[in-house]
């Protein structure tokens, strides 16, 4: 420890000589960095100059000729530009540190390399009988195993690494796994973004090793966070702990952002990450769901302590209420094929329209769910869905649910208003510098009788569809976790299955409710000549539709069920009005209406009304709990860090958008950016976020003095296979896209690497980026991570 802290004071850094890096007395009994003495808000605790990270610049390992990094020797810098299809960085870091460490006493960092653990827990290092605790759950394996990976893809490359890059009998799959494990629970991703401009690089994420701020253990607790974290380009005047001031430049600084009292942690967040995502990366799960009896207990707790009104019983039972529900950025991920499935056999028993016409009408409306935002652009049918614990039945999925039974005639009548939208906004949007895509949010006004019934009804397949995909139910989930040793790994396994499951609970008992409310709603449908007159106006509609559905395919796509069923009529006619009223933009229809990311979308008349704005109001909360963090990468899959730029089409995650954080720091950040001129890159850019992990690594740190804006994040790095291996070239992986360049490249502040960053363009896709966006077609059916 000593000789640590001697080591990075040597390098110009600080220690706050109050915390201990090295505390082993956690309650885990693992390492955490504690609070020795009170430390005051605001106080200084650890400054890193940033030629003290191991670090590579994006330019530097892609781009022949580049300067060579404080941090890489030439030979590892040649060794990496010579890669075509370059290494991703992941991979790249890897094998710098891989070569670093191999120099044993003679690197300059070997200080650094001596405070690294032996390896972690996280799935690099599962072995295949482990990894089949997972099957079912979102981390399960589908892919090449590490080794094979390092075999055949990385083996041979480094094998051919110019002589004296790897001191001799350095190379092996050990050593390229540890390494890899290093950088997978270590390395903090940060944003480059253009510093002149302000505007985010989507493409260029770069990773850094920073000693001793590593030493921080993630809480997903924001009450129990209390530290945050900035990288300061500029000269920066610092008070230090004991009041004594100090010249810095180039640093990444961590501060208290509360008081710490003697014998607290010390804790960061590495982002709002779900139990896989941390499972997967890091190798821990800090906020198991509670197993069901103990849930349930928390819960009536809850009930009794507002009864007594006493403020502080019920603040207590809702804490141990929110903990028993475990972790609140838990997501299931839900392969739009799955939905199609249950769609298809719904309207087949039901006889929603001809056979022969399924195919083309799915067509139709996979098209205008894509164009309509809901679904991703490229391979619609290859969305993935997201069921969060904030919104277990999300706007979105329940839109997608509607569209796809609708009968040709309701669909045709949504398609053209769906058409007249688009023009509309196309034409207020012009010359508009960003365009916002306008999501199609049915509500739920049409929710009612026989169409009600219909949704309920796939959404509980689905449901069950899913849940069948877990080794058991949620109670053999919560078994198993009973039955193994607390932090085990299958343990941890047991909790990522028990925290999806009961997810997937949650969207079964939104469904039961949604059948309830339209059997309820069903029996109160009103005139019936109105319906009729109705029924004729959708029938009868349009010559010359663009819809790609023929005339005489209208007719014909009147619900049989409908016709024979006279009874069962008056709802599903309730539902052509309402549907044709929203698509001919009349009274009657305008709760049925888009979502433009606009304080009107829940205009919902509806009985869920209250459960909505329960999951608004959670929503917000989450919004502000997310205060900027700083992760140590993670997750699941690569092409979630490198490709997934059309967060657009991310669907059933809410608009909270990388808001910066409500607490002061974070307000102080953006008021300086602003006085700066500068905006906060992606940070404003309105769009959705993606995924949960994407929430992680959306939150803008930190101003430098002179303003210097730039985004820290933690992302999710999951290798998925291929990706983990290399970049494949750069018009799929992100790096640079010469063409997209933004005008303002060559920024100024921060010397070369604000020039490096501004020069760096927008990343493309790679075979459907908008894909990954959206779960991602990459992304196998129910992996999200390290595939081996
Ligand atoms: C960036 S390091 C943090 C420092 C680490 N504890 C050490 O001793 O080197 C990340 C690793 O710390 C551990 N960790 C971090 N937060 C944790 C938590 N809340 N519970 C358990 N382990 C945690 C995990 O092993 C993770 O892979």
């Amino acid at each position: 420890m000593a000789a640590f802290v001697n080591w990075l004071k040597d390098r110009g850094g600080y220690v706050n000589p109050k915390i201990n890096l090295f505390n082993k007395t956690g309650s885990s009994g693992d390492r955490g960095v504690y609070a020795e003495q009170d430390i005051a808000e605001g106080e200084q605790l650890l400054l890193v100059p940033v030629p003290s990270t191991l670090h590579l610049d994006v330019e530097d390992i892609t781009k022949p000729g580049a300067t060579v990094p404080a941090t890489c020797t030439a030979a590892v810098s040649q060794f990496l530009q010579a890669q075509q299809p370059p290494f991703s960085p992941f991979i790249a870091t890897t094998v710098m540190l891989m070569a670093e460490s191999a120099k044993g006493e003679a690197s300059p960092f070997a200080p650094y390399f001596a405070t690294l653990p032996e390896a972690s827990d996280c799935l690099l290092n599962w072995s295949e009988q482990e990894r089949q605790l997972l099957a079912g759950t979102s981390l399960e394996s589908s892919g090449r195993s590490i080794q094979d990976i390092y075999e055949a893809d990385i083996a041979p490359k480094l094998a051919a690494a110019p002589q004296g890059m790897f001191p001799v009998g350095s190379i092996s799959f050990e050593a390229f796994r540890r390494a890899a494990d290093m950088v997978q629970t270590r390395a903090f991703h940060m944003k480059a973004d253009n510093w002149l401009t302000g505007a985010s690089q989507e493409a260029t994420d770069e990773l850094y090793l920073i000693p001793a701020i590593d030493m921080l253990n993630h809480s997903s607790r924001p009450q129990l966070r209390n530290t945050s974290l900035a990288l300061m380009r500029s000269e920066a005047e610092v008070t230090l702990g004991d009041g004594s001031k100090r010249r810095f430049k180039d640093f990444f600084s961590m501060k208290a952002e509360r008081d710490i009292p003697a014998g607290t942690q010390v804790l960061h967040t590495y982002g709002d990450l779900s139990d896989a995502q941390l499972l997967q990366t890091y190798g821990f799960i800090d906020t198991p769901p509670a197993l069901p009896g103990a849930a349930a207990a928390a819960a009536g707790k809850g009930s009794k302590a507002a009864k007594s009104k006493s403020a502080a019983a019920a603040a207590a039972a809702a804490a141990a209420a929110a903990e028993a529900a475990g972790n609140p950025h838990n997501y299931v991920v839900l392969p739009l094929a799955m939905l199609l499935d249950a769609a298809s056999k719904v309207a087949a028993a039901t006889h929603l329209w001809p056979a022969k016409k399924a195919k083309k009408l799915l067509a139709a409306k996979l098209s205008l769910l894509a164009s309509s935002g809901l679904l991703q652009q490229q391979q619609p049918q290859e969305s993935q869905l997201l069921i969060t614990a904030a919104a277990p039945l999300p706007d979105e999925l329940l839109t997608i649910v509607q569209v796809l039974l609708m009968t040709e005639g309701e669909f045709k009548q949504l398609q053209q208003a769906e058409q007249e939208q688009q023009q509309q906004q196309q034409q207020q949007q012009q010359g508009a510098q960003q365009q916002q895509q306008q999501r199609l949010d049915l509500g739920r006004d049409l929710l009612q009788g026989e169409f009600g019934e219909l949704v309920a009804t796939v959404l509980l397949q689905v449901a069950g569809d899913c849940l069948k995909r877990l080794p058991g139910n949620a109670a053999a989930a919560a078994a198993a976790m009973a039955a193994a040793a607390a932090g085990s790994r299958p343990w941890m396994a047991a909790a990522v299955a028990l925290g999806e499951a009961l997810l997937l609970q949650q969207l079964k008992r939104e469904g039961l409710m949604l059948m309830l409310a339209a059997q309820q709603g069903g029996d109160d449908d009103d005139d019936d000549s109105d319906d009729e007159d109705d029924e004729d106006e959708l029938s009868d509609d349009d010559e010359d539709d663009d819809s790609g559905l023929d005339g005489s395919e209208e007719e014909a796509a009147e619900p049989p069920a409908k016709k024979a069923k006279a009874g069962k009529q008056h709802s599903s006619k309730q539902h052509h009005k309402a549907a044709a009223a929203a698509a001919a933009g009349t009274e009657a229809g305008k709760h049925h209406k888009h979502s433009s990311h606009s304080k009107h979308k829940h205009e919902h008349k509806h009985k869920h009304g209250d459960k909505k704005k329960a999951a608004g109001a959670a929503e917000k909360k989450k919004k502000k709990d997310s205060r900027p963090h700083y992760g140590a990468m993670t997750g699941p899959s690569e092409e979630d860090v490198w490709q997934s730029d059309d967060s657009e089409n991310v669907v059933g995650y809410s608009e909270s958008e990388n808001e910066p954080a409500s607490d002061a720091p974070a307000a102080a950040a953006a008021a300086a950016a602003a006085a700066a001129g500068k905006k906060r890159g992606s940070s404003s850019s309105g769009k959705r976020q993606r995924h949960p992990a994407d929430a992680s690594g959306k939150h803008t740190y930190e101003v430098g003095a002179a303003g210097a804006v730039r985004e820290v994040h933690g992302h999710m790095l999951g290798p998925d296979e291929a990706d983990l291996i290399e970049s494949d070239d750069s018009d799929k992986v992100g790096y640079v896209d010469e063409e997209e360049q933004p005008a303002a490249a060559a920024a100024a502040d921060g010397g070369s690497k604000a020039a490096g960053s501004g020069g760096r363009g927008k990343r493309s896709s790679r075979g459907g980026a908008a894909a990954a966006a959206a779960g991602g077609s990459k992304r196998p059916k129910k992996g999200l991570g390290f595939k081996g």
